[in-house]
This record gives structure tokens, C-alpha cells and sequence, in this order.
């Protein structure tokens, strides 16, 4: 298939090396002119601008976004309006609100695939899990680039209309965020308690084979690893959180409890006070004064 890759960055260059590695051919373009280059070393077909990218493109164009979400998605939709029509396809592989999804499937000319990655830079050598929503037809007519995007076959699905891929997408970061937060507790625990252990070794034996070995607890156990078992100058602050968010304010709208994901959430952006959060230094303070109980000064 001749496929248009637009969004270049950790993520875009993986659907172009994993695109070109499986035989189809590549046109790529990015906003950033090194990212270009890049995927032209790879071997794909570097264009200058979208319309470029659409020139190349044959008659059916079949077209990859992987930029940011949000206002990056429309801009790019907006250029590539005039160059569409129904026989065209358009994937948009990034973490795109399903309710955005829904609207661009709606106003875009050609049949729209809202597809949840997940994987991270890591899917370049095993390739992402792909959840799709939007027309069946288009979903097959893609499925030969899901097949080399994904870890294969059974890496891609699709999960239903229009937003529902986007959606699975929403929730499985909700369930991220929980286990990350989960591993933390339990090797904060560890970490504070009472015998001196060496966290990297823990999490290998738990990874050998325990019930609550995957992914995420072999990426605790790298961390131990690259940092230190105290994980060395790495700052009390998580970023990124607006997967996380839309999950929660979904759970809400369906009066489904979701506390695990609800709390990993509060505790994330409570990470994020430049000077300790207001709520514990308060907590602190009643503390003496209910009970005289000794306040922790900061400097
Ligand atoms: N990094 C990760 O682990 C994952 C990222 N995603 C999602 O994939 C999407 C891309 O993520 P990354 O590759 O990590 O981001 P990135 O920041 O590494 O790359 C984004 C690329 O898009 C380009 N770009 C921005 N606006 C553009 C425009 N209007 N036209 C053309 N190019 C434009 C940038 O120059 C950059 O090269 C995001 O929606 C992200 O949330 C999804 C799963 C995992
Ligand atoms: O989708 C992802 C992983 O599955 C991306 O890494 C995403 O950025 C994670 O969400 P957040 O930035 O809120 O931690």
C-alpha cells in the first residue's frame, strides 16, 4: 500500500520504519524538517508540505496522522479537506479526545479511523497494540498497514463506530495510571519499611514468574536499575495527565466508580505544588492545633 505519514515524531517514525519494513511504500511529511529527513533515510518519500504529501499520494489516498492531540489533529485535517473524498482514508493514531474523534469523523470527507496506540517508543521492534473505531470497510482496507504497525494480526482490532477506539484508548490510560500507582505504593513501602532491599532485585523476582508481573513492573525494575535503588535525583512531579482526566470525567458522566484511577489521578496532579500542597501543610498545622503535636517547618 502507499501510505502518507504526517507527524514525524517518536511515535510517526515507528509507523513509517514498521510501514516500510513490511514492503509498503511511504510518503512522510512533519512541520519539522529534521524528522523529514529521518523518515526519508528510513526510505520513505520526504514532502515538503501537505500538499506535497497529497500530491505523491495515489488516486485512494491512505493517510496516518500521528501529531499531538487537539488543535495539531484539526489544522491538519483543514489542509487535507480539499484533497479528500469517501474513497480516501484517514487514521488518526494518536490520543485524540473520542468526542474529538467523533466531530472530525463527522466534517471529514474521507471514512475517518480513530486508532488508540499503545506500545510506546518500545512498539518499534514488537510493534503497538492498535485499537480502532470507525467504518468496517475502511479498517479492512487498512488492515495490511495495522498488520505491520501492530504486533501483527492479533495486535489491531476493531472496537467499534466512530470515538470507540479513541475511548478503549481513554480507558486502558486510566488503567495505566492506576498500576503506575499502585507499583509506586507498594515500592514506596518497600522503599520506607523495614529491611533495607534492594529494589532492582525485588522487582526482577516478582518478574520471574509472580502474579503481578508485566510490562509496567519490568519498567520499574529498569528504573531501579538506571537510577538507584532510591531513584537517585528523580524529582516528586508527574507530568502529562489529560488521558487521565477524561476518563475520570467519563466515569462521572456514567456514575461508574472508578476511586483506583480517580485517586492515581489526584495524586498526580498533587505531585505538582511548586512548595507542598496546601491541603497537607494545613493538615499539619490543625494537627497542633488539636493536639499540640509538633508542626515540620520549611526553610
Ligand atoms: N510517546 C508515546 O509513548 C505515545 C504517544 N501517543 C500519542 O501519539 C501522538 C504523537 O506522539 P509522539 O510521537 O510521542 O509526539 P512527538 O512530540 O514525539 O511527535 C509529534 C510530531 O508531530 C509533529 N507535528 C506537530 N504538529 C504538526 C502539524 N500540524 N503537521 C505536521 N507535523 C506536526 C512534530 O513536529 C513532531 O515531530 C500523540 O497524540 C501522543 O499522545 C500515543 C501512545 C504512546
Ligand atoms: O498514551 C500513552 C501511553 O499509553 C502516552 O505515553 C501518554 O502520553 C500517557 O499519558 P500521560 O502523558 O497522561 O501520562
Amino acid at each position: 500500500m502507499q501510505l502518507g505519514v504526517i507527524g514525524l515524531g517518536r511515535m510517526g517514525q515507528i509507523v513509517v520504519e514498521r510501514s516500510l519494513a513490511a514492503g509498503h511504500d511511504v510518503v512522510a511529511f512533519d512541520l519539522d524538517e529534521e524528522a523529514v529527513a529521518t523518515a526519508a533515510d528510513a526510505g520513505a518519500a520526504p514532502a515538503a508540505s501537505i500538499d506535497d504529501l497529497v500530491d505523491r499520494l495515489g488516486a485512494e489516498k491512505r493517510i496516518w496522522l500521528m501529531v499531538p492531540a487537539g488543535e495539531a489533529v484539526d489544522v491538519t485535517l483543514e489542509e487535507l479537506e480539499t484533497h479528500l473524498d469517501g474513497d480516501d482514508v484517514v487514521v488518526d493514531g494518536g490520543n485524540s479526545y473520542f468526542e474529538d474523534s467523533v466531530r472530525r469523523a463527522e466534517s471529514c470527507p474521507a471514512a475517518y479511523l480513530d486508532c488508540g496506540t499503545s506500545g510506546g517508543p518500545a512498539g518499534a521492534e514488537l510493534g503497538f497494540s492498535l485499537m480502532v473505531g470507525g467504518p468496517q470497510w475502511a479498517y479492512d482496507e487498512f488492515e495490511p498497514v495495522f498488520d505491520a504497525v501492530a504486533t501483527g494480526p492479533d495486535g489491531h482490532g476493531r472496537m467499534g463506530p466512530a470515538g470507540s477506539g479513541h475511548y478503549v484508548k481513554m480507558i486502558h490510560n486510566g488503567v495505566e495510571y492506576a498500576l503506575m500507582q499502585t507499583y509506586g505504593e507498594g515500592f514506596e513501602l518497600l522503599h520506607e519499611g523495614r529491611y533495607d532491599l534492594d529494589l532492582e532485585n525485588v522487582a526482577s523476582v516478582w518478574n520471574n514468574g509472580a502474579v503481578i508481573r508485566s510490562w509496567l513492573l519490568e519498567l520499574c525494575e529498569e528504573a531501579f536499575r538506571e537510577e538507584g535503588t532510591d531513584l537517585g535525583t528523580v524529582a516528586d512531579r508527574i507530568e502529562g495527565g489529560s488521558t487521565g482526566t477524561w476518563t475520570v470525567q467519563e466515569a462521572l458522566e456514567q456514575e461508574v466508580p472508578l476511586p483506583l484511577i480517580y485517586t492515581a489521578l489526584a495524586e498526580r496532579f498533587g505531585s505538582r505544588a511548586d512548595d507542598g500542597r496546601f491541603s497537607r501543610r494545613l493538615a499539619s498545622r490543625l494537627r497542633y492545633g488539636f493536639g499540640r503535636h509538633e508542626v515540620p517547618r520549611r526553610e
